[in-house]
């Protein structure tokens, strides 16, 4: 059909690589999850069946593109971080947003029952994605750095108001007047002072997200063997390459290091996160 009349539609098909040589930031979010989450009972603040299944599909995600180096998860979003040069589907923008958010929800959905053992699904998630590029590491280390702030304003104001409600014994509307123009400062107190909370001692996972990075296998170190000398004198030398016919043994390559993809939930604003990876900015 080639070259038929009808072939001329394909014109119409724009390309639409993204720029080389710039940061790929890939992010995806549950779409309408205020009704998803509330549908399927999440626990609130935060369901850790909900989290932990966002980290499992952004693994399965990591584990199919290797070119995706660092991710970011919080809430029902994930952000990824793809090698400055990669050359995934040639850099097409749609191939890359719709192959990667169609694979993480798919997994979502794969594994929901893993989770969320006593509750069926009861219509099918979906989630939107994105791609953002950005020209340099500041851009890239400020970027994870606001959804990290985001992470923590959230969870702060998600943690008081839900004690409010659940211990106080405020109606959702009297928690949003409680909270309404507090700071940060003045939340903590409300959480220490009224329900004991020491806000800082909340679990980590909820304060600071979900950091998936890939982290160096160490390879299992050689044993080291010691034949006993009456033993080594009858071993035969190895000859040498002329009397093999010449033919030269191929010299050993690096074996490239094996990697695993790990979970953390640490700080990832300050220095101390980047300058222990130097390569998730420099590739
Ligand atoms: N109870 C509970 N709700 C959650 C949890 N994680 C996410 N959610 C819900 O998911 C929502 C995610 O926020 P948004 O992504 O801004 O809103 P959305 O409803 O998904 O709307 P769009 O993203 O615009 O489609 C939150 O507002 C919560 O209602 C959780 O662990 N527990
Ligand atoms: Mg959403
Ligand atoms: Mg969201």
């Amino acid at each position: 059909m080639a070259g038929s009349r009808f072939a001329y539609v394909r014109k119409f098909e724009l390309p639409d690589s993204l720029l080389p040589g710039t940061f790929m930031v890939f992010r995806l979010d549950g779409h309408s999850f205020h009704r998803f989450s509330d549908i399927h009972n999440f626990a609130k603040p935060n369901d850790l069946r909900a989290l932990q299944l966002m980290d499992h599909a952004a693994r399965d995600l990591m584990e199919e593109y290797p070119d995706i180096i660092l991710g970011f998860g919080e809430s029902d979003e994930f952000s990824f971080l793809l090698r400055k040069s990669t050359d995934l589907y040639n850099r097409r923008q749609a191939k890359i947003v719709s192959t990667l958010t169609s694979l993480f929800t798919s997994s979502y959905v794969f594994h929901w029952s893993s989770y969320f053992l006593d509750t069926p699904l009861q219509y099918p998630p979906s989630f939107d994605g994105r791609i953002v590029l950005y020209p340099g590491e500041q851009q890239i280390r400020d970027y994870f750095a606001w959804r990290q702030a985001d992470t923590h304003i959230n969870n702060l104001y998600n943690t008081a108001f839900w004690a409010l409600v659940q211990q106080g014994g405020e109606t959702t509307t009297q928690a949003h007047h409680t909270l309404r123009g507090t700071v940060s400062k003045e939340k903590h107190e409300i959480l220490f002072s009224r329900f004991q909370i020491n806000y800082n001692q909340v679990d980590e996972q909820y304060r600071k997200g979900s950091v998936l990075v890939r982290q160096e296998i160490p390879e299992p170190p050689t044993a080291q063997v010691t034949i006993p000398k009456e033993l080594d004198d009858n071993i035969p030398p190895v000859p040498e390459p002329s009397q093999t016919g010449g033919k030269k043994t191929k010299p050993k390559r690096d074996v490239k290091q094996k990697t695993k993809i790990v979970v953390l939930h640490c700080d990832i604003i300050k220095d101390e996160f980047w300058e222990a990876r130097p390569d998730l900015l420099h590739d």
